[in-house]
């Protein structure tokens, strides 16, 4: 899986967040925008799934030299990032069974293995509105882990989590990510520090 950006541009108004932006994006590595707050990392992973329209450019993916179209894309794609909400009327076990209805977990893991994998099966029954904004975002990232999706992308991926959440994220991407394409935006150095690929957006104003 290939996703390519050519000249890609982006504005808001007549601002511009990141303009001829060239750039390839192959299965099996990982890679990270980095940038100050507000510089358009959001935007950017938002523009090159086609969830948020591009100004200038183009965005194309490929799968084995074959052109895919964007409807195509999003099965293949999971995502894990602070503007994509749970449900909140769920509880856990519902959260994950809902999920699984659109996409498959990999190996067939059920959905109890997959509660015992995020450490929280004490809580199966918890409503969401009711966990800590940790525990969402622990289950966002499981969520994604645990897809069967060639394409992982993960906004800010350690927010709310407390040292032993970030060192499961860490251990996840060790065990989940080999033979994906991994794309994460980031202002923590902590979260990236195994990722070869740093794509800085104040290379592209
Ligand atoms: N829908 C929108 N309409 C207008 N401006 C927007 C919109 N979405 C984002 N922006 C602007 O685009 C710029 C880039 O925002 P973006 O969220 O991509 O930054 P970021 O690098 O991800 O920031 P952070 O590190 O704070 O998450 C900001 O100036 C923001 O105000």
């Amino acid at each position: 899986m290939t996703i390519e950006l050519e000249n890609l541009g982006k504005k808001f108004r007549k601002e511009w967040i990141f303009r001829n932006v060239n750039l390839r994006f192959d299965t099996g590595k990982s890679y990270t925008f980095v940038g100050p707050n507000g510089s358009g990392k959001s935007t950017l992973l938002q523009v090159l799934i086609g969830v948020m329209p591009h100004s200038e450019g183009k965005v194309s993916y490929t799968l084995n030299g074959v052109e895919v179209s964007l409807d195509d894309i999003y099965k293949k794609i999971v995502i894990a990032a602070p503007y994509l909400e749970l449900v909140e009327e769920f509880t856990l076990l519902e959260s994950i069974e809902f999920h699984q209805k659109f996409k498959p977990f990999k190996d067939n893991i059920t959905s109890h293995q997959l509660l015992d994998y995020l450490q929280l099966t004490p809580h199966k029954d918890k409503a969401i509105k009711n966990f800590s904004s940790g525990m969402k975002q622990r289950l966002k990232l499981g969520l994604a882990f645990y897809s069967e999706a060639p394409i992982i992308l993960l906004d800010e991926p350690t927010s709310n989590l407390d040292a032993q959440g970030s060192a499961w994220y860490l251990e996840q991407i060790e065990k989940h990510t080999e033979n994906r394409l991994l794309i994460i935006c980031s202002n923590q150095p902590n979260e990236y520090t195994f990722c070869n690929n740093i794509v800085d957006i104040r290379d592209y104003k």
